[in-house]
């Protein structure tokens, strides 16, 4: 069973295609949990018991975790997911010149599916590519503003860049474990990759505190059901005025979105 498989099985066991953010931001983590000797763990477990039973999957962000406490905390945070049986991707945004990606590629021992950067090629990340068992999902149309910048770029041939890496990812995809990162942000980019890449699952962000339309992450981002949206302050943060029931605004907050997403499937 590759991770496609396994996030099949996830989607159908909780009805669900919602990949809850685990974007631990250290300052907005509630006070009365910043005395504990893990805060960022300490919270998302909290998050993860209110929020498992909607959640497709877990997306920590390695930019919340890139220090000593951090990455103990998300090591805790990933095999407690595991625990509640949510497979983990793990959004890094790697990739680099082969002798350095492979030990980036490390990081898919632990968690279940990755982020990678396709800007070097190939090769810079052929080391997760090769890890059969486990998603790599390829920044191809990115959510932010700026993304149209370089990725919107026209070839000579008139393709738009994002386009040639989509193109690109469709021969990768030898392992039948890569999936594409589009912005709920740019609908139009979405449509057109969905009719390009019929079988590529997307991972699309931007869905809640950034604005993106849901109908279309859902409509063009599943590929025969599979496939992720992703809302992260948006859920965990749905209590950030809630004191020490943070958790259960988060639950609802994650509730809300699968109901939302469920209308379009
Ligand atoms: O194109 C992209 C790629 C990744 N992200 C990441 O997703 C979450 C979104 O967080 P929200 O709080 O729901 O806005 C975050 O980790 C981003 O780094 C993205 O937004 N867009």
């Amino acid at each position: 069973m590759g991770f496609f498989d396994d996030l099949s099985d996830r989607i159908e066991k909780v009805d669900s295609v919602v990949s809850v953010g685990l974007d631990a931001d250290i300052d907005r983590i509630p006070e009365h949990l910043l005395d504990r000797g893990l805060p960022r763990w300490a919270f998302n477990r909290r998050i993860i018991d209110a929020t498992h039973e909607h959640a497709a999957a877990y997306k920590p962000n390695a930019a919340f975790y890139e220090d000593e406490d951090g990455w103990r905390s998300l090591r805790e945070t990933i095999a407690y997911a595991h625990g509640k049986d949510v497979p983990v991707l793990l959004d890094a945004k790697r990739a680099d010149i082969g002798n350095t990606t492979r030990q980036y590629a490390n990081l898919l021992d632990d968690a279940d599916a990755i982020t990678v950067n396709p800007y070097m090629g190939r090769d810079s990340i052929q080391p997760f590519l090769a890890r059969e068992d486990k998603g790599v999902f390829v920044l191809c149309r990115t959510s932010n503003p700026g993304g149209a910048d370089l990725q919107s770029l026209e070839l000579e041939s008139g393709e738009p860049l994002y386009e040639r890496v989509a193109a690109l990812c469709d021969l990768w995809n030898e392992n039948g474990n890569v999936g594409l990162v589009v912005g709920a942000t740019g609908p139009q980019e979405l449509e057109n990759l969905r009719e390009q890449v019929p079988d590529l699952p997307f991972l699309v962000p931007g869905v809640g505190a950034q604005g993106g339309d849901a109908e279309a992450a859902v409509e063009y981002g599943l590929a025969d059901g599979v496939g992720l949206v992703n809302s992260s302050r948006g859920i965990i943060f749905a209590g950030e005025d809630h004191g020490e029931d943070f958790d259960k605004a988060a639950g609802q907050a994650a509730k809300r979105l699968k109901n939302r997403l469920n209308q379009y499937r």
